[in-house]
């Protein structure tokens, strides 16, 4: 029998919708995260927001295009130590979470950002 092509993770999860949910618990979160906040005082959230779905989408293999910068250029410069990336890492967990994503798919979306910490992290 023919083999069903795999799903991507953004079609799985229910595409743009879901993109959306993530981002907007994901900003509520930090905003309760007195150590997180800090880093965004000074950020515009409205392009957070438009940047960071559109970062979800294309991670997660969807149609759609990154208008924003490069990872590396974002974070260069923050100064941000481990602990703060998992502490991250964790309040994106929660809004995951909150947005519905099944454990396998939490998982999923983390193996596919892990590689990215070593443009975010600086010691
Ligand atoms: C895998 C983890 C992460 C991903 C995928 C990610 C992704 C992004 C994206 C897509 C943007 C918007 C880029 C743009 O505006 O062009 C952004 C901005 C930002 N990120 Fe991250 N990020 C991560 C981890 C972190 C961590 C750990 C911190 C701090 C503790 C952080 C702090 C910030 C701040 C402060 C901004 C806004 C910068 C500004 O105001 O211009 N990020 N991030």
């Amino acid at each position: 029998a023919p083999s069903k092509a795999p799903q991507s993770l953004y079609d799985e999860m229910g595409g743009k919708p879901t993109a959306e949910a993530i981002t907007d618990h994901f900003i509520n979160e930090i905003s309760f995260n007195e150590t997180i906040y800090r880093y965004f005082e000074k950020t515009n959230i409205t392009r957070f927001r438009e940047k960071f779905i559109e970062h979800i989408c294309v991670t997660t293999g969807g149609p759609c295009a990154y208008t924003g910068d490069t990872m590396l250029r974002v974070h260069q410069g923050q100064n941000i130590n481990e602990a703060d990336f998992n502490l991250t890492v964790d309040l994106l967990v929660n809004a995951m979470k909150k947005a519905g994503l099944t454990y396998p798919q939490q998982n999923r979306m983390l193996k596919m950002l892990a590689p990215m910490r070593g443009d975010i992290v600086y010691k």
